[in-house]
């Protein structure tokens, strides 16, 4: 399935012309960029280009020092805690399971803002609240399936390798259907096979029943380039060069910016 034109209508995440300063350091300066439905957006650039000050922006992490965010063309102050409210997901660099929880357990607290029952429900063990319960299992035993990790659901997330901890973390991000899926280096640390198969999954995620739009910034310029409608190259916190992975591929601005790195061909590499 091809992926939709990219809308005009403001639906969507964007960044208009934010910066970002760390007392004199311009981290972010006058970066704009849109996230629409159902689209990959791809981050990229050099060491220190601001790729994750600009993930931060986003999570709210980072207040910026200028521009606006807007979603769906309504004005939108992220904060962390207010994300999953409005169908943001991210998933964070490493995975940072809750060690004290079986994977089930886990992928079920990703869902905590979608409990049917309320307060009171939950805090004198009413039976709409088992109800959720029950219901939100299924559900993330589903998403563990689906991701190909079920049969690690009673598992401690500590005695799983670190790319089946990673498909666990990619399910707590799901499970709260979330429209957009912030992804932040999801490709570290996992070597040559598992990055393929992640580069599947994250091409399936806006085509899913509750797909999702992806916002992915990655250093692993093969996953990028695989999985990404379109990409942002950033370098010392300007945007550079932006469009799809081809032009972005043959665009001389990126090359240079990587000094000669072997950016659009590597094999397996990082950058
Ligand atoms: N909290 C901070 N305080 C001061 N400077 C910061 C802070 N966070 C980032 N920076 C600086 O802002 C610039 C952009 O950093 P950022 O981490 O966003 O880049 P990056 O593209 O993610 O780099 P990398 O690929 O190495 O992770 C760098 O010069 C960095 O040293």
């Amino acid at each position: 399935m091809s992926p939709p034109a990219t809308p005009t209508d403001g639906s969507g995440l964007a960044l208009h012309h934010v910066g970002v300063h760390f007392g004199g350091l311009v981290a972010l300066d006058d970066v704009s960029l849109r996230v629409p439905p159902g689209r990959v957006v791809g981050v990229i650039g050099p060491n220190g280009a601001g790729k994750t000050t600009l993930f931060n922006v986003v999570c709210g992490f980072v207040r910026p020092s200028a521009g606006a965010l807007t979603l769906d063309g309504r004005p939108f102050r992220p904060r962390p805690h207010r994300l999953t409210g409005l169908g943001i997901a991210r998933t964070l660099q490493g995975v940072g399971l809750f060690p004290g929880l079986t994977v089930l357990e886990n992928v079920v607290a990703g869902a905590s803002h979608d409990a049917r029952a309320g307060f009171a429900a939950a805090l004198f063990g009413l039976p709409r609240s088992d109800r959720d319960e029950r219901r939100l299992r299924a559900r993330a035993l589903d998403l563990l399936a689906e991701l190909g990790v079920d049969r690690h659901a009673g598992a401690a997330p500590g005695t799983l390798p670190y790319a089946v901890r990673k498909r666990v973390a990619l399910a707590r991000a799901l499970i709260a259907r979330p429209r957009l899926l912030l992804l932040d280096e999801p490709a570290g640390g996992l070597g040559t096979d598992d990055v393929a198969e992640l580069a599947e999954l994250v091409r399936a995620l806006p085509e899913r029943d509750d797909g999702c739009a992806v916002l992915l910034v990655e250093h692993h310029m093969d996953l990028v380039m695989s999985v990404c409608d379109d990409l942002v190259v950033l370098d010392f916190g300007r945007v550079i060069a932006a469009g799809p992975p081809e032009r972005i591929r043959d665009d001389p601005r990126v090359t240079e910016a990587y000094l000669g790195a072997d950016v659009p061909t590597g094999t397996g590499g990082t950058t």
